[in-house]
């Protein structure tokens, strides 16, 4: 099964965590590792399923590279039914009420198109995990057996 996934990041930790997950895929699944900048909705054309790897920014908001997409779920919305995705969200929990904002924004409004999330949001706290790599890979491999 291809892996399409979308990578929102300030200052890299997504992008170590994905390139994680990349590393720890196994022969079964191939994995396209894509930076959002730049993306639009037109993306979720791409067969196989979507795994969605991004911070959080600001106060709750989806870093800037994310943006563009983010916002193309609005511009450009239709119907996303025959979209499933997996939810890695990077965060920390001192933010308060703000807490994986913006893994959050992306979830509400995937689901608000249609596309289903498949498994539980991975969410990984700054202020709880000093290895969110290995967390992260943990979760993928509980992650996989759920797209059968
Ligand atoms: C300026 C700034 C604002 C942040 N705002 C939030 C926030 O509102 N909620 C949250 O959960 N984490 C917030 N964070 C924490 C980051 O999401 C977290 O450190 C994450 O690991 C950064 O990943 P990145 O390097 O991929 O962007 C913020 C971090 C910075 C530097």
């Amino acid at each position: 099964m291809h892996i399409t996934l979308l990578v929102g990041t300030v200052h890299g930790n997504a992008t170590l965590v994905a390139q994680a997950i990349q590393m720890a895929a196994d022969d079964t699944h191939t994995i396209t590792l894509l930076p959002m900048d730049g993306l639009d909705i037109t993306v979720f054309d791409t067969p196989g399923v979507f795994l969605i790897c991004t911070s959080t920014t600001g106060v709750g908001d989806v870093p800037d590279n994310a943006q563009a997409l983010y916002h193309a779920l609005d511009a450009q919305a239709k119907y996303l039914g025959h979209v499933r995705y997996g939810l890695i969200a990077l965060g920390d929990s001192s933010y308060g009420d703000s807490f994986y904002g913006g893994g959050r924004r992306f979830d509400e409004r995937l689901q608000d198109l249609g596309a289903k999330r498949i498994g539980d949001i991975c969410v990984l706290d700054a202020s709880d995990t000093m290895q969110p790599e290995e967390d992260a890979i943990a979760w993928f491999q509980q992650w996989l057996p759920l797209l059968a």
